[in-house]
């Protein structure tokens, strides 16, 4: 057993992906121990971390200081914090960035941040030099839970959410759970609808046990907190390990995000509404649409609405600040989703808590009536 092994409260998920499998380290402190990590996975002692000014602040130091305790040299690259850098712009004063630091074909990247780092330098990373290999250290709670894991990379372009990217799998993930810490409690809430739907696609059990940890996950309980995120990551685990590509029943992980995604479209990628707040009423909006098909029993969109609610997640468009556009133009958004096929729609729709289901050649009429009423509503 390694020194990092014999770390307290430390839990490793594998992601079985053949030659390309890599294991998630969940464990509170690792920052300070990354080094041991990372140091057998590069080919000379020097890396690039890619951060944000948040973060930096914060943590860099700290990782720094574990990588030099290994003899490794990093640069590292500070970007803007916020979804609006996950941009071609942004993407390219990074790509030059890399190799102004000199990072060759067999050196590794460390993306460090949130969901927005990490797909952004994990883009990078699938494209610089035609592939440099990466780890993820996530320090959001939505990266630690989703992001990190399985591989999708990427940014965002003016016709679509994640429309231009890769599927680039990282080495390993070093997940410490202390860096939630400093995280803002809007960004925490965030997180939390991602954990919530891996008991909402999948996992009824694991729902109900939200349903009552919720409040110590939200105030920072470790062993609370380790528990919803080893779930998390093994539900993401397994089904990467199962449909790598999104072929099939990896697009289950896009609950709620084809409503979701069209909101953050609509509203530039600002603050006014964070991926996970745009999860959250998207997931409503699923289930809500679903008890309308009469695919779900009545009052299962109000128990989803209500547990999302007590963390303190929007559950409603009508509490996204600002106009927002009108449902035939949110409707248009949704026709450049990935999971369209044919110029038709696909939905994750759900029979019950825990019973997703892939919905594919959904009638867009359904779902212009369905958001024209929803809107209206509250
Ligand atoms: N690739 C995937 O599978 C996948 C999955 C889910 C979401 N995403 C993407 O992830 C993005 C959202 O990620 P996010 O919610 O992590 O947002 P984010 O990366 O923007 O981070 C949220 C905010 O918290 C700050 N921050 C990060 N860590 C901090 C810390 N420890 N302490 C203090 N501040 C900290 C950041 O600077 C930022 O301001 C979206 O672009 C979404 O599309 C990707
Ligand atoms: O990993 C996946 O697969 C997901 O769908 C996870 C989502 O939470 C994540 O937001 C992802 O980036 C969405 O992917 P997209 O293909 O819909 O852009
Ligand atoms: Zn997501």
């Amino acid at each position: 057993m390694s020194d990092l092994n014999a770390a307290e409260r430390r839990e490793t998920v594998p992601v079985s992906l053949g030659d390309r499998s890599y294991d998630i380290h969940i464990g509170e402190g690792l920052l300070a121990r990354a080094g041991e990590v990372v140091a057998p996975f590069l080919k000379r002692p020097l890396t690039a971390i890619v951060t944000d000014q948040n973060v930096a602040a914060a943590h860099l130091a700290t990782l720094e200081r574990a990588l030099a305790a290994k003899g490794i040299r990093s640069t590292a690259i500070v970007m803007p914090p916020g979804e609006k850098t996950k941009s071609y712009q942004h993407l390219a004063e990074l790509c030059d960035k890399l190799l102004a630091a000199g990072i060759e074909r067999r050196d590794r990247i460390i993306a460090f941040g949130g969901g927005v780092i990490g797909d952004l330098a994990g883009f990078a990373a699938a494209i610089l030099r035609r592939g440099v290999d990466f780890i993820q250290i996530p320090t959001t709670l939505l990266s630690q839970v989703d992001s990190s894991v399985g591989g999708k990379t990427g940014i965002n372009s003016p016709y679509g959410k994640n429309l231009i990217g890769a599927f680039h799998q990282p080495l390993a993930v070093i997940t410490d759970i202390a860096l939630l810490d400093t995280l803002p409690k809007r960004e925490l809430a965030a997180g939390y609808a991602e954990v919530a739907k891996y008991g909402l696609l999948g996992d009824a059990d694991f729902f109900e046990w939200l349903e009552g940890a919720a409040p110590a996950i939200m105030r920072g309980d470790s062993q609370a907190r380790i528990h919803a995120i080893r779930k998390s990551c093994e539900a993401k685990a397994q089904i990467v390990a199962e449909d790598e590509h999104e072929t099939g029943v990896r697009a289950l992980l896009n609950l709620g995000h084809t409503f979701g995604h069209a909101l953050e479209s609509a509203t530039g990628y600002s603050q006014r509404l964070l991926h996970g707040e745009g999860v959250s009423i998207g997931m409503v909006q699923a289930f809500r649409f679903s008890e309308r098909q009469k695919l779900c029993p009545p009052g299962t969109a109000d128990r989803v609405a209500r547990h999302l609610k007590s963390v303190g997640l929007p559950i409603h468009a009508s509490q996204i600040p600002g106009e927002l556009p009108p449902p035939a133009t949110l409707v248009e958004i949704m026709r450049q989703d990935k999971k369209a096929q044919g110029g038709k729609l696909t939905f994750i729709l759900a029979r019950d808590i825990g019973e997703a289901f892939i919905a594919r050649d959904v009638n867009e009429h359904d779902v212009l009536n369905f958001l024209t009423e929803d809107l209206r509503q509250r």
